[in-house]
């Protein structure tokens, strides 16, 4: 009862702004016209049928006054900042709402990012969506990007409208907030990624051994194994146990899977979440909507906070005033504050950004040294130089494995665990747009948003040359940058808001990768376990005449918030043993 009150009150909190459109667009235009009506200045005929007609034609009316009113100011605005308007996407229904319905069509059944490549095209690399009259522009130049992320970055925020959709499961944390709530999360987490916690590797080892137990196991009997789902287990694992200093220890149901067992239950909950927010974004503010019967965060969030509430309690309760290195977040935080809310929402924040990331990244590494066994040889080779066939890489090691940051860059550059990201404007401002051709920067309307496409940036021939779409480690070991854009490469984002933990996701993606080509000589696609629905349609999208990776990609990337692959990722080993090195 008391829940459901609170969600009312919730929804209703965040549906102010369905609220305030609701009465702007059909309440307020006749209600205008009831008032005017009672004073003299405008008489409604007698007749029922026709006044109720005057009435319903406000609505019309009004809108199209207000749109010609806002129209003129953004012009005149525009102007003032001698900056070109962003050319809009042409559709054809009114509103612009077969663009919308295209946008989520492709989400399904398109190769990421083709749409986006497909009115770049066609309008230049930055374009307006234009979608219910509303600016949605979408940008591919990264000079935008840094302009947006970086030169403007006081210009943007991730905006109300994000944190309601996040708010009711994940807080408000690092992830969620702006301006000065946001440097204060920032300021509390930073110092807990300092180099020195980065080397000590006590929170992966544990873990690892279990993934490779798991890969023995495997092996030896000859079943496949989703290694997306193995990876998503593990990074849960060592995230929890890093952020928590106690683990979910999702790894023990990959063989053996009894769905009530209290790590399922939790994995289960933070992938509903994951998925749920994705869906969220995806339908924008009206999400409320498609949410009447209940919020759908309630039920998996109370699982996750059954977890971690004991946790942060004890945490708190133990705070150590020694100046001894924390041993995990919890305790970082609660020599910080006492309060157990903005811990609880800073800890689940990082869970957040830490665990999918940093997964998506493992599988993508998984698939492209499958695709290019060269280039799988060559990294083992490295390992065994540097440290043998047994030992476990210490960070001293890790930092002289200049093939494996190679690959990484270039698994990073190709699969960009975040595709695509938002920011929403909060004054107007003109954005440089060098790329356009149009020769004048390009107006951005206040309280709008901006999308950018890292996987369109990072495969673009114009920075990368002409193998823009291959796999090539090697361009990453010149010596020099390899795209001709210092911007054109942005994985972990850029500007005050890059990713906290950059230096963690390559140790860790380092460290993974070493143990494994440790103990197995080579990852083979299984793909008669492969679901078939998953398989990309190659054949389709070559006699469509669809260039870049389409004609030889053998998994189907599906971009959400994450980059995943669709239907897991689906392997068998050979292991590795050194004496037939
Ligand atoms: C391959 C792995 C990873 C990738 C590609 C990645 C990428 C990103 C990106 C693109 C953002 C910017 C999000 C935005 O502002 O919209 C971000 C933010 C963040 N990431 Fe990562 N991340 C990875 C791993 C991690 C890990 C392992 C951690 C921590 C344990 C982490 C912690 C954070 C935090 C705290 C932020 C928020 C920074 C802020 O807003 O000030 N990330 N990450």
């Amino acid at each position: 009862m008391l829940e459901s009150v609170r969600h009312a009150l919730r929804m209703f909190r965040y549906s102010r702004f369905l609220l305030k459109s609701v009465f702007n667009t059909f309440i307020r235009p006749p209600l205008l016209v009831f008032l005017i009506s009672r004073t003299q200045i405008l008489a409604l005929p007698s007749n029922y049928a026709l006044s109720g007609l005057v009435y319903v034609l406000s609505i019309p009316f009004s809108e199209i006054v207000l749109t010609v009113l806002s129209s003129r100011r953004k012009s005149r605005d525009r102007k003032r900042l001698g900056a070109l308007p962003v050319p809009k996407v042409r559709g054809r229904r009114l509103g612009n709402i077969d663009v919308l319905s295209a946008l989520i069509a492709a989400e399904n059944s398109e190769y990421p990012g083709d749409i986006f490549l497909q009115w770049a095209k066609e309008y230049g690399p930055t374009f307006d969506m234009n979608i219910l009259w509303a600016s949605q522009i979408v940008t591919v130049d990264p000079e935008n990007v840094r302009y947006v992320l970086s030169t403007a970055f006081t210009s943007f925020e991730k905006s109300e409208k994000l944190r309601d959709m996040f708010e009711s499961f994940w807080g408000n944390g690092i992830f969620t907030t702006d301006g000065e709530t946001w440097k204060r999360h920032r300021a509390n987490a930073r110092p807990f990624f300092a180099q020195e916690r980065l080397a000590d590797f006590t929170p992966f080892e544990k873990h690892m051994n279990k993934m490779l137990d798991i890969l023995d196991k495997l092996t030896t009997d000859g079943e496949p194994c989703d290694i997306q789902g193995l990876f998503a287990r593990y990074t849960l694992d060592t995230a929890t146990e890093f952020l928590f200093g106690v683990s979910t220890e999702c790894l023990d149901g990959f063989l053996e899977h009894d769905p009530d067992a209290p790590y399922e239950r939790f994995m289960g909950a933070f992938n509903e979440l994951a998925a749920l927010g994705a869906t969220r974004i995806r339908i924008g503010s009206t999400w409320p909507l498609f949410e009447l019967s209940g919020d759908k965060a309630v039920k998996p969030t109370r699982i996750i906070d059954a977890f971690v509430e004991p946790i942060i309690r004890n945490a708190l309760r133990q705070v150590r005033d020694s100046d001894a290195m924390d041993s995990n977040f919890l305790e970082h935080l609660a020599r910080v504050t006492k309060d157990s809310k903005m811990v609880r929402d800073e800890s689940l924040n990082i869970l957040f950004a830490a665990r999918d990331t940093t997964s998506s990244l493992l599988t993508s590494v998984a698939y492209l040294l499958m695709e290019n066994p060269d280039v799988e040889k060559k990294m083992r080779q490295e390992v065994l130089d540097i440290c043998g066939p047994d030992r476990t890489p210490s960070i001293a090691d890790i930092r002289k494995m200049k093939y494996i940051e190679a690959v990484l860059d270039e698994t990073l550059r190709l699969f960009p665990p975040v595709p695509y990201n938002i920011r929403r404007s909060i004054d107007s401002s003109a954005l440089p747009s060098p790329m356009s051709k149009l020769g004048q920067p390009l107006y951005m309307p206040p309280r709008s948003s901006i999308t950018y496409a890292p996987i369109l940036i990072h495969r673009d021939p114009a920075f990368w040359g002409e193998d823009a779409h291959e796999f090539r480690p090697e361009r990453w070991q010149r010596g020099s940058a390899p795209m001709s854009h210092a911007n054109a490469c942005m994985p972990f984002n850029m500007g005050p808001r890059i990713c906290l933990g950059q230096q963690l996701a390559y140790i860790q993606a380092t460290y993974v990768w070493a143990r494994l080509l440790q103990r197995h000589a080579r990852f083979e696609r299984a793909k008669d376990a492969q679901p078939p629905e998953s398989l990309p349609p190659t054949k389709e999208w070559i006699s469509q005449g669809r260039t870049g990776r389409h004609a030889f990609e053998t998994i189907w990337p599906h971009a959400t918030v994450v980059l995943s692959v669709k239907g897991g990722l689906w392997v068998r080993s050979v292991p590795f043993l050194f004496h037939e090195h």
